[in-house]
């Protein structure tokens, strides 16, 4: 059975993959939280995240927490040799880097969304921008009310794959007064009760709309599609892998 991490084990998701986790063990978890243990699972501080590793046997970690945590995590992994899921969103250029250079030594898998239903989005997004040139593109996600970045990880994800299809400005909301630009994509980032993740993306042009949706009905997606992507790194060359290679295995 795979002996598991989990980065932010007190956080949401960490929930989550603990409730998720029946042909994992999650044997050890950090977060920066006074708590001794959740569910069973202690709780380390993520400074003490190396020792904890070799300590707890641990095969791979599995990461949904803050930017700065997930960094200090994967240098622990680095140094230990353990591969990383890395779930969490909002790096910056900075951050990425430090995970790339990760990657070097261990293998490293990174995805801003663990549901299948987002992998399958992404490609019908790609057809569909390469198909309807000159249409209008709109991008809109709504998340939970204690979500702290902005726009989504997924949504950026998706702008990365339109970017690969067409030239595009992206707006980040509107304001004031002022005509749309043909190669504008307005993102607008929508914050409010416990959603737990909707995607849409708007193609509008030649007398029609198509709108290419998803929406996340319960954590335990992400959970599971992040445990799944932890057993099929276990073992693998150190690397940067994308949950692209796990849903097409
Ligand atoms: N890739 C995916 O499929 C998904 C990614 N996410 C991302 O996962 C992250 C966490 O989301 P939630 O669980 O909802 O957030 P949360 O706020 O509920 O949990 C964050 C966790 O990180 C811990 N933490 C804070 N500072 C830390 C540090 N320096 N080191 C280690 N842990 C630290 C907190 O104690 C808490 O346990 C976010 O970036 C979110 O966007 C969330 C769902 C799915
Ligand atoms: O914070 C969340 O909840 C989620 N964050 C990820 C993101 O930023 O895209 C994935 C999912 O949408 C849920």
């Amino acid at each position: 059975m795979t002996r598991v991490a989990v980065n932010g084990v007190t956080g949401q998701m960490g929930g989550a993959v603990i409730e998720a986790a029946t042909d994992s063990e999650v044997v050890v978890g950090f977060a920066t939280s006074e708590t001794d243990a959740v569910e069973g699972v202690p709780v380390v501080d993520p400074a003490d995240a190396a020792t904890a590793l070799r300590e707890y046997d641990v095969d791979v970690v599995v990461d949904f927490a803050v930017p700065e945590g997930a960094l200090t995590v994967a240098e622990a992994c680095a140094e230990t040799g353990v591969p990383m899921v890395v779930g969490t969103t909002g790096f910056d250029e900075d951050g990425l880097a430090r995970l790339q250079d990760a990657s070097e030594v261990i293998p490293l898998l990174k995805a801003t969304n663990f549901s299948q239903g987002i992998q399958v989005l992404q490609r019908l997004v790609s057809e569909a921008v390469d198909t309807l040139e000159d249409y209008d593109l709109e991008l809109m996600e709504t998340h939970h009310n204690r979500k702290v970045d902005a726009p989504s990880g997924t949504a950026t994800s998706i702008l990365d794959v339109i970017q690969e299809e067409r030239d595009v400005e992206p707006v980040y909301g509107r304001e004031g007064h002022a005509p749309r630009e043909a190669d504008e994509i307005g993102v607008f980032a929508r914050r409010a009760g416990d959603v737990r993740g909707e995607h849409e993306l708007v193609l509008a042009g030649n007398d029609e709309v198509l709108s290419l949706s998803h929406r996340a009905e319960d954590r335990g997606v992400f959970a599971a599609g992040a445990l799944d992507a932890a057993a099929w790194l276990v073992g693998r060359d150190a690397g940067w892998y994308a949950f692209g290679d796990v849903v097409d295995a």
